[in-house]
């Protein structure tokens, strides 16, 4: 058989099946190191498994018979997403970006008995979302890589979405409105079926909207980057965010080509690592970050990060897909609440907020902005959104 060789390191006998890349450049030869003895070395199988992660690579480069620069690279970005797992663990975070698998399916060895199929169902709607971004998006790459959306967006403007938010509070002295252009979401399914994105954003803008949320994703929110372009090139003067399940640096190259002026972060996927990272490229782009938390621990991690400037606190536990705005309350009581005020962080509500009451009660809680998704928006006649309370608070 042609090609490079892992050899058969004590340590060194699996890869994972969805690592096709890697499966690529590197085929496997089985392990000669019997199970059993592998478990003597090493105590437990999860053992094993961390200690492979990375000798897969350093054997890969010990062993390797290449120079080819793009093999190499390869190797590094899998090293990368390795460690990202450890670090996701480090930081407390349950969802996992891409399918535990076991070993190709086409290799015989010692360790498909044991790992193969271990915990491949998602383990809620967010994680599922994420692994399917996690295919999508290294598709997407392959087809225009960062250095053509570089090129891009040279010498494209942005707009100022926190100043946008902090002078709509300013001016009204209540939350400012971040509108959602959103056609279905996993939790209420199809909202609209005669779902037009420019006349929908038109109307909120109309309506008083601070800024415009604007899902992107395909499978679970039927959005798209063509809606999130047209409404830029529609003459919006709204900033927009694009809301998006980020996994990957690239997605914020691509979302800042489309028009975003800010992006989402979540932190229930994103170790603190990569949020302090990709903050700094937002910055770089002029993008802002929403980073976005659902309780305690995420909160406390968020509030360690140098560079942020708005909190999103979502209400909705995506487990259950109930709301609950008391949420946003726990997050924001005592020491918490003090940090943020003292950093001048803004605090954005997320999920739940129906009513004047709604809003009244997380605007108690020191929110100053909040994500709101009208389901009725009527933009047909006279351009305002149905909803009674929104169209009071235009006149606010
Ligand atoms: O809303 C969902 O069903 C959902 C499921 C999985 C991941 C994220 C999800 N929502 C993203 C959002 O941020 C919501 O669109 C946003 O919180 C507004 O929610 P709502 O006003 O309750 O529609």
């Amino acid at each position: 058989m042609e090609g490079i060789y892992i050899r058969a390191l004590s340590n060194v006998s699996f890869l994972r099946t969805s690592d096709d890349t890697f499966r690529k450049y590197f085929p496997v030869r089985r392990s000669t190191i019997p199970m059993e003895e592998q478990r003597r070395n090493t105590g437990s199988l999860s053992l094993v498994r961390a200690k492979q992660s990375k000798s897969i690579y350093e054997a890969a480069l010990l062993t390797h018979e290449t120079s080819d620069p793009e093999a190499l690279l390869k190797v590094k970005q899998w090293e990368v997403e390795m460690y990202q797992e450890e670090l996701a663990k480090r930081d407390g975070i349950r969802i996992r970006r891409r399918p535990p698998t076991g070993p190709p399916s086409n290799y015989v060895g010692p360790f498909e008995m044991c790992l193969q199929n271990e915990g491949d169902t998602p383990r809620n709607i967010l994680e599922e979302i994420i692994w399917t971004k996690h295919t999508e998006v290294s598709q997407l790459k392959e087809r225009r890589p960062l250095h053509v959306l570089k090129k891009a967006i040279e010498n494209t403007p942005v707009r100022d979405f926190v100043g946008a938010l902090k002078n709509s509070y300013l001016r009204t002295g209540l939350p400012a409105l971040i509108a959602e252009v959103k056609k279905a979401s996993p939790s209420r399914g199809v909202l609209r079926e005669d779902f037009d994105p420019i006349q929908i954003a038109q109307a909120y803008e109309k309506a008083g909207a601070a800024c415009l949320s604007v899902l992107t994703d395909k499978k679970y929110f039927q959005g798209s980057f063509e809606n999130l372009e047209a409404i830029r090139n529609a003459g919006i003067k709204c900033p927009l965010l694009c809301k998006e399940f980020i996994v990957d640096v690239w997605q914020i190259y691509y979302a800042r080509t489309k028009g975003a002026d800010a992006v989402l972060l979540i932190a229930a996927v994103l170790p603190d690592l990569d949020i302090s990272y990709m903050i700094k490229i937002c910055k770089m782009l002029g993008l802002a970050t929403l980073v976005e938390v659902h309780d305690e621990r995420e909160m406390d991690r968020v509030l360690q990060i140098d560079g942020i400037e708005l909190i999103g606190i979502n209400n909705r536990n995506l487990e259950t897909f109930e709301v609950d705005t008391s949420n946003t309350k726990k997050l924001l009581e005592g020491e918490r609440g003090e940090i943020i005020r003292q950093k001048d962080i803004i605090v954005v509500g997320e999920s739940g907020m129906f009513t004047p009451d709604d809003i009244s009660y997380v605007q108690a809680t020191g929110v100053k902005a909040m994500e709101y998704c009208d389901i009725k928006c009527d933009c047909k006649g006279s351009g305002r959104i149905s909803s009674k309370w929104i169209v009071s608070f235009q006149h606010q």
